[in-house]
C-alpha cells in the first residue's frame, strides 16, 4: 500500500477509514492486517512483505523501540518494568503467595516482549514439541521447527565457547546471537554444576545440563529485539509495509454475510475516547496481541467461551470454550514460576555490585556506549542449569523429602531450572541492593507446574486491563518442586569453585535478611520458615503461553494446525497464546520460530 515518507504511521486517518463509513467497499484495504507488533508480528510482518503482499501492523500507544536506550543496552532491560514500555499487567491477589499480586512485565513498544526481556536464546526440550506432534498437532515437532529456528538466527560462535553444537543454530538470518564474555564467577557456577552433576546443554547431549546463554545480542552489544532485528530501515522502507504505531486495535470485524463468519478487517483508535478508523483485510487478519492481549480481543470481538460471552453480553462469532476465561477456574493457560531470588555473599571482586553504585553504573554505561563491550553487553541473567526434580543422584539435601510429580514431557526434559544473575539482585530479581552488599544470586523457575491460570474479561474494552488469575501453588507438588529448587542451589552453593568465591559463614538467622536463605543458620531453615519465605518471594517467572493453544478440536482449542480460529475464516494467531503446552525453557525463540514457520506456510499456499 501507500506512499508514506514516513515509516511508522501514527495518524489513523492516513491510514484507515472513519468507522462512520458503513459501505464496507470504500474502506481502505490491505492484504494482510496484523495486530501487535510484538515478538511473533515483527517477525510475519517482515516475511509477508518480502514478496509485495501488503502487510498493515498496528502497536498500541508507546509506538517506536527507536531511541529507547534500555531495551538496546543488554544488562538494562528490567530499567523498563512499571514505565510506559510496559503494560505493566499484575494479577489478582494470590492466596498460596501471602495474597500478593504479581506484577506482568510485557513490552509495549515495537518487538514487544521481545524489546524487554531477558535476551535467553533456547529451544527448550525437543520433547517439548515432539509431545505436540504426540497430542496430534503433526507438522510441530522439534524437528519440523528446527528449520525455522536456524532460519530465523544469526549465530556467531566464539572461541571461548567451543562445545556449541553450530548444526542447531542458523548463520545468515536476521536475529543475532552471540554469547557474551561474562564475569568469572559465572563460568565458575557451570564448573559446579558439573560437579553436583548437572552437564553442558549446549551440545547434542541433551537440554539438560548447565551453560552459560546464548543471547540475542548483535555483534555492536546491542541487544537484538524482534524489532531491531526483522524490521530494520530496508524493511520499513518497503512500499507495500505499513508500521502503524500508538494505537490500539479495538475489535476484529467479522462479515455475517457468509454462512462461516468470515474476519474483514478489524477497528482502531489512539484511545478510550477517541475517533475510530476501519481497515478492511483482503486475504486474513493474523492476531499477534500476546499471551494477554489476544484472548482479550478474541472475546471482546465474540470469539471465547459462551459463559464470558454471555456475561458481557458480547453476541457470539465462534464459542470456543478454549479461549481463556471462566472466571475463578483453574483452565490451561500454562506458565512459569520462580521460587525467587536467593541471595549468596561473595567476596569482594567478584560480583557486578559495583554497578549499584551510580559511578560504577557510569562509568559501565559509558564504556558500552563507546566499545559496546563490558557488563552492560550481556544479560543480567546469563546462564542457568536445566535439570530433572526427581533425578536422585543430585544433591537436594532434605529437599528429596518433599514429592514431586513427574510432569515433564519426556525423559530426556527438565522440570526445573536454576539461574544465576553475577550480583546481589533485589528479592523480586529486578533491582539492585543497598550499597556495600556483595554477592551473587541463584535465581530459578518451576518449568511444568501442576497448577494452570486463567484470563478473564474486567469490560468489553481492550484499555481495560483484563483480570489475570495466575493461581499460583494451588498444587502441593508445586511447592515441593520449589523446595527442592531451593535446597539445590545451597547444595551448588556449597561446590566449588563457587564456594570458594563465595563468603559463605552459614549463620544468617534473620529470615528477612537478604541472605537468608542462601547463608542461613541450619537450624533456622525450617519447613516452617521456608514455606513462609517462598510464599513472601515465589513470583511469576514471566513466561506465561497456551492462552488460545493449537489443537485438533474446536472443543479444546481456539486454532487449528494452520493457525487458523476454529470456527470463521481469514483469521489466524500467531504468538505465545497458541503453545499447546509449556515449553520447558525459554518461549522467546520457540514463538519466532513458529511465525517463521507460519509465515512461509501463508507464502507458499
Ligand atoms: C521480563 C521478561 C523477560 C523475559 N526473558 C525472556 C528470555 O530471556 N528469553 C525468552 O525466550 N523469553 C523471555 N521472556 C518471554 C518472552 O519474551 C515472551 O514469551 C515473548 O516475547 C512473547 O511474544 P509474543 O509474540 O507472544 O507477545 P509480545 O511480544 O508481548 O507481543 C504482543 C504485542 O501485541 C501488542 N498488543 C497487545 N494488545 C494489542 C491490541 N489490542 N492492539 C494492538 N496491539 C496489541 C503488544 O503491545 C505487543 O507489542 C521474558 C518475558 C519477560 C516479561
Amino acid at each position: 500500500m501507500g506512499n508514506f515518507q514516513s515509516k511508522l504511521v501514527s495518524d489513523p486517518s492516513r491510514v484507515g477509514t472513519p468507522s462512520s463509513e458503513t459501505d464496507k467497499t470504500a474502506w481502505r484495504s490491505y492484504d494482510y492486517v496484523i495486530v501487535g507488533g510484538g515478538t511473533a508480528g515483527c517477525v510475519l510482518a517482515s516475511r509477508l512483505s518480502e514478496d509485495r503482499g501488503t502487510t498493515h501492523l498496528s502497536d498500541p500507544r508507546f509506538s517506536s523501540n527507536q531511541g529507547v536506550l534500555e531495551s538496546r543496552m543488554p544488562l538494562a532491560f528490567p530499567k523498563l518494568f512499571f514505565t510506559q514500555y510496559d503494560w505493566n499487567y499484575e494479577t489478582i491477589p494470590q492466596s498460596a503467595l501471602n495474597d500478593r499480586k504479581v506484577h506482568w512485565p510485557r513490552g509495549k513498544l515495537l518487538g514487544g516482549t521481545s524489546s524487554i526481556n531477558a535476551l535467553l536464546h533456547h529451544h527448550s526440550a525437543p520433547e517439548d514439541y515432539d509431545n505436540w506432534v504426540k497430542l496430534g498437532m503433526t507438522g510441530w515437532g522439534y524437528n519440523d521447527l528446527l528449520p525455522y529456528f536456524r532460519k530465523a538466527e544469526n549465530y556467531t560462535p566464539s572461541a571461548s565457547h567451543p562445545n556449541v553444537d553450530v548444526s542447531l543454530h542458523g548463520s545468515s538470518g536476521p536475529w543475532h546471537t552471540r554469547q557474551a564474555d561474562l564475569p568469572p564467577v559465572c563460568y565458575a557456577i557451570v564448573e559446579s554444576c558439573e560437579k553436583i552433576g548437572i552437564p553442558d546443554f549446549n551440545t547434542k547431549a541433551g537440554t539438560i545440563g548447565a551453560a552459560n546463554f546464548i543471547e540475542f545480542v548483535d555483534q555492536k552489544g546491542e541487544s537484538d529485539s524482534t524489532a531491531t532485528a526483522y524490521l530494520t530501515p530496508d524493511v520499513l522502507s518497503r512500499p507495500n509495509l505499513t508500521v502503524l504505531v500508538e494505537m490500539s486495535t479495538e475489535r476484529i470485524i467479522f462479515s455475517d454475510e457468509l454462512a462461516m463468519p468470515r474476519a474483514i478487517g478489524v477497528e482502531l483508535s489512539h484511545a478510550a475516547a477517541a475517533p475510530r478508523y476501519r481497515v478492511a483485510a483482503n486475504r486474513e487478519v493474523i492476531v499477534c496481541a500476546g499471551v494477554v492481549g489476544t484472548p482479550q480481543l478474541l472475546m471482546i470481538s465474540g470469539i471465547g467461551p459462551k459463559s464470558e460471552l454471555e456475561r458481557f453480553n458480547i453476541t457470539p462469532v465462534s464459542v470456543l470454550e478454549a479461549v481463556l476465561s471462566r472466571a475463578g477456574l483453574a483452565t490451561d493457560m500454562h506458565q512459569h514460576l520462580s521460587p525467587g531470588a536467593v541471595v549468596f555473599p561473595c567476596k569482594p571482586g567478584h560480583s557486578l555490585d559495583n554497578l549499584s553504585k551510580p559511578i560504577g553504573a557510569a562509568v559501565a554505561a559509558v564504556r558500552w556506549l563507546l566499545t559496546g563491550k563490558g557488563p552492560m553487553s550481556h544479560t543480567v541473567v546469563p546462564g542457568a542449569a536445566f535439570f530433572r526434580s526427581d533425578n536422585p543422584n543430585l544433591p537436594f539435601g532434605p529437599g528429596s523429602e518433599y514429592l514431586v510429580e513427574d510432569l515433564t514431557t519426556g525423559p530426556g526434559a527438565p522440570d526445573a531450572e536454576l539461574t544465576w544473575f553475577p550480583l546481589v539482585a533485589h528479592p523480586s530479581g529486578m533491582g539492585m541492593m543497598p550499597k556495600g552488599t556483595q554477592g551473587i544470586t541463584l535465581g530459578g523457575i518451576l518449568l511444568q507446574p501442576k497448577s494452570k491460570g486463567s484470563i478473564t474479561l474486567k469490560s468489553t474494552s481492550v484499555w481495560e486491563k483484563p483480570v489475570i488469575n495466575g493461581n499460583y501453588m494451588q498444587d502441593e507438588t508445586d511447592l515441593n518442586f520449589l523446595i527442592r529448587i531451593v535446597y539445590l542451589q545451597r547444595a551448588l552453593a556449597q561446590t566449588p569453585p563457587l564456594r570458594d568465591l563465595l563468603d559463605l559463614k552459614g549463620d544468617v538467622a534473620d529470615v528477612n535478611s537478604i541472605f537468608w536463605p542462601g547463608d542461613a543458620r541450619p537450624g533456622t531453615l525450617t519447613e516452617e520458615a521456608l514455606k513462609k519465605w517462598l510464599s513472601v518471594n515465589a513470583t511469576s517467572a514471566w513466561h506465561p503461553v497456551g492462552s488460545a493453544r493449537m489443537g485438533t478440536s474446536a472443543k479444546d482449542s481456539v486454532v487449528d494446525l494452520e493457525l487458523r480460529v476454529y470456527g470463521v475464516t481469514a483469521l489466524r494467531i500467531c504468538d505465545t497464546s497458541v503453545f499447546p503446552t509449556q515449553v520447558s525453557g525459554h518461549p522467546c525463540a520457540p514463538v519466532v520460530a513458529i511465525a517463521e514457520k507460519l509465515a512461509e506456510l501463508i507464502k507458499t499456499k
